[in-house]
This record gives structure tokens, C-alpha cells and sequence, in this order.
């Protein structure tokens, strides 16, 4: 007897989707849809037994898109309607949800009060909650939080310097994203370098189209680079992370701009893409080796701020044993590895050029032996992460 769960993560374009086996943590099925919210045909890609299947049809909305996800598990298997729970990731718990939390009316009615605070992120989950509720209303739903991991982040590191009163009223603080990959992937090192969590100081670079770091002591996080919003912190593909909180009022002042576009220029119309004209590492890389001075210098003020990041965290956790890059760009670009850890010599860092170079989905080592400290690409697996969050929480 196999215990499929379904996991789904809504992106603000794309749903990400799995089917697990809990019992086996066997991937019995895994797909991505993009484009959604879009007009022109978007597509999707299931893939099943190692077949693939692909189709390309417009989603308007998550509705469509998740319907579109459904015809290809009714296609080509496995019967979505054996899923026994289903998982959502769920960016933005505010500091209501701390923990893994079974849906109901009231949860989502919270949901949709926090969306301010993760326009790009909450109401697409919203949407997706939605929708697989309607087509699987018979079994638990959960909210799988990003925030959750660092719900408890010591008091000087989520307090920002507001009047207390605002802050406390209006659940202003520090809240902290990727939390279920920034778990998963400090869990890992721990394992890949056989030592107990609780023995070392820790960095971790989820670098994604959304992209934070974190400095985890001992298995705790003490410090993270996104903020009240998923905004805050690196430079990302569209989102500026950091910039003085000034830009904001002088934008108003200076330039006329209403709050919604300020909002939308700093999180769509920002990072990566306003400098580089693209957003995918890959396609900046290209245009570096074409000459493009803009790219260049992007990719300069990435680098720049993820160094000045790590050696902070390097202070705030008085030492460090490991650093580890994941995600997307993380895990794939190894160009930007070297970038970051050739600034880290100072610290103990010395990269193993060879093992850098090395592609693989396994945990690895890319710093030499001689070392200080150990340099790491961990692959995250949020999804993995979320089935077991998903079981502890039904008791599936
Ligand atoms: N082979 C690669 N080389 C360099 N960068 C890559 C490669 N593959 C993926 N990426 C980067 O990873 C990003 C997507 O990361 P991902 O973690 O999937 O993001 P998200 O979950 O936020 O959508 C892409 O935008 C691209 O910049
Ligand atoms: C919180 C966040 O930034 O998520 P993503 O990387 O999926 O955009
Ligand atoms: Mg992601």
C-alpha cells in the first residue's frame, strides 16, 4: 500500500507539483506549469515513470492551471484521487502561523489577510488551496509555511527600529522566507559533513529566482536575509532586495509614483531583469561572454551584496564550518560560486575549482580539503520537506 500526497507550490506564473509516496518518499509523479495568469498559451510538463508529457494551452488563472494538472494525472497516471493529504506551500504566516496547520475557512480567511504582505506569493496559494480543495474535498489540506522555520529568530534579529507600538499592533517584524528549504538544507550539511546540527555554525544561500541567505547556529536560525516581506535581502530576478528605505518616499515625492507602483517596480520591474534585461542566470551568463557591460555589472552588485551578507553572518555566529549554496543558481551556477567563495579567503575559504565544475543532483563538497571551512552545494528538495510536514500534521 503505497500513501500518495500531493504537493503543490503556486508561484505567481508557474505551479510546481509532486506526488509523493510518503511511506517510500518515492517521486510517483512531478510537473511544472508556466505561464499562468497569462493569455497567451502557457504549457505544461508531467512527468511520470520517466515518460514526459508536455501540452501548451493559456491559463488565465490558477483554476485553469490546476485543472490542466489534473487531466495530466487523469492521462497518464497516478489517479490524483488517491492522494490520502494534500501539502501547499504557503510563503507568509505573519506570526499567526508558526507551525504546519490543517486548512479551514478560518485559515484561509487569514491567508487572505496576509496577502499584503506577499503579493507576489500568498494569492496564488490562495488560488491553488482552492482549487485542489474542490477537487479533493474529501481529504486534509495543509499550509506548509516558508516563515515557520523562523518563527522563533532571536528578538534582535526580527526587531526593526519602528516605534514599538506600530510595530506590535501591526505585526511589523522580521519574518524570514524559504524556511522549509532553508531547514532541509542546513539538516543536510549537518549529515553530509557527519556531524550533529547542534555542533556547527552554519550559512546557507537559497539562490532562486527568489533568493535568501540565512545563518543557522547550531540547528537555530539566527539571522535571515528576507525581512517583513520576501523583498528584502539579495538582488533577485525582478526584486531589488535591499535599497535605503528613503527611495520610497522620494519616489512619491519626487516622481509622483502611487505606493502600487512603487510596489510593483521593486518587485516585478527590479533585480536582475532592470539590470541585465533578463532574469535567468544563464541567459546573463551569455551576454557576459558576448561583452555586455550591463551584464556585468549585475552581476557584480550580486555577488557584492551575497559577500556582504555572509561575511556579516560570519560575525554574527562568531565562526563558521559550512556554507552552502542551493537552489537554481545555487546549485547550477558554478561561475557565481566562484565568484562568491574567491572573496571568501580571508575567512579560511579555498575552492576546489574541479569539484566545482562537477553537475550532479547529489550533496557535494566544492571546497578543498585543506580548507578551513567546508563549502557545499546541497540540491534543496522543498518537496520532500513538505510530504513529511504534511504527515506530522494529518498523521496520514
Ligand atoms: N544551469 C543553470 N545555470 C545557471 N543558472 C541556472 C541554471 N538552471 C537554473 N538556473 C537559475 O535558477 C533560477 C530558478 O531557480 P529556482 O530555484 O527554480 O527558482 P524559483 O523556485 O524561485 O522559481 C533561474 O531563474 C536561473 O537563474
Ligand atoms: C519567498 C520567495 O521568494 O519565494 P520564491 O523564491 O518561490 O519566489
Ligand atoms: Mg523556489
Amino acid at each position: 500500500m503505497s500513501k500518495p500526497i500531493l504537493l503543490l507550490n503556486c508561484g505567481s506564473s508557474s505551479i510546481k507539483y509532486q506526488m509523493i509516496d510518503a511511506d517510500t518518499e518515492d517521486v510517483m509523479a512531478v510537473g511544472l506549469v508556466q505561464k499562468v495568469g497569462d493569455t497567451t498559451p502557457g504549457t505544461i510538463d508531467h512527468e511520470v515513470g520517466g515518460e514526459e508529457f508536455h501540452d501548451e494551452l493559456p491559463f488565465p488563472s490558477h483554476t485553469e492551471a490546476i485543472a490542466a494538472v489534473v487531466t495530466m494525472f487523469n492521462k497518464y497516471g497516478p489517479a490524483i484521487t488517491d492522494a490520502v493529504a494534500v501539502g501547499h506551500r504557503t510563503v507568509h504566516g505573519g506570526d499567526e502561523f508558526n507551525s504546519t496547520t490543517v486548512i479551514d475557512d478560518k485559515v484561509i480567511a487569514k491567508l487572505v489577510e496576509l496577502s499584503g504582505l506577499a503579493p507576489l506569493h500568498n494569492p496564488p496559494g490562495i488560488a491553488g488551496i482552492k482549487a485542489a480543495m474542490e477537487i479533493l474535498p474529501e481529504v486534509p489540506h495543509v499550509a506548509v509555511f516558508d516563515t515557520a522555520f523562523f518563527a522563533d529568530l532571536p528578538a534582535e534579529a526580527y526587531t526593526y527600529a519602528l516605534p514599538r507600538d506600530l510595530a506590535k499592533d501591526n505585526h511589523i517584524r522580521r519574518y524570514g522566507f524559504h524556511g522549509t528549504s532553508h531547514d532541509y538544507v542546513s539538516q543536510k550539511a549537518a549529515e553530509y559533513l557527519g556531524k550533529d546540527i547542534s555542533e556547527i555554525k552554519q550559512i546557507v544561500c537559497h539562490l532562486g529566482n527568489g533568493a535568501s541567505v540565512s545563518a543557522i547556529d547550531g540547528g537555530r536560525p539566527i539571522e535571515t536575509s528576507m525581512g517583513l516581506t520576501p523583498l528584502q535581502g539579495l538582488v533577485m530576478g525582478t526584486r531589488s532586495g535591499d535599497v535605503d528605505p528613503g527611495l520610497h518616499a522620494f519616489l512619491g515625492r519626487e516622481l509622483g509614483m502611487e505606493l502600487s507602483e512603487i510596489d510593483t517596480l521593486l518587485n516585478k520591474k527590479s533585480g536582475m531583469l532592470a539590470l541585465t534585461g533578463k532574469t535567468d542566470m544563464r541567459d546573463i551568463k551569455a551576454l557576459i561572454e558576448e561583452g555586455d557591460e550591463d551584464a556585468k555589472l549585475g552581476l557584480d552588485v550580486y555577488v557584492h551584496r551575497l559577500v556582504g551578507y555572509i561575511g556579516s553572518y560570519i560575525a554574527f555566529l562568531g565562526g563558521i564550518d559550512a556554507i552552502t549554496f542551493t537552489a537554481g543558481v545555487g546549485e547550477n551556477a558554478d561561475h557565481i560560486r566562484k565568484m562568491v567563495v574567491d572573496r571568501l579567503g580571508y575567512f579560511g575559504a579555498t575552492l576546489d575549482e574541479e569539484a566545482n565544475k562537477v553537475r550532479s543532483k547529489e550533496p557535494r563538497r566544492i571546497s578543498t580539503e585543506d580548507s578551513k571551512l567546508a563549502v557545499l552545494v546541497i540540491p534543496t528538495n522543498e518537496e520532500l520537506a513538505m510530504v513529511r510536514e504534511t504527515v506530522k500534521a494529518t498523521q496520514a
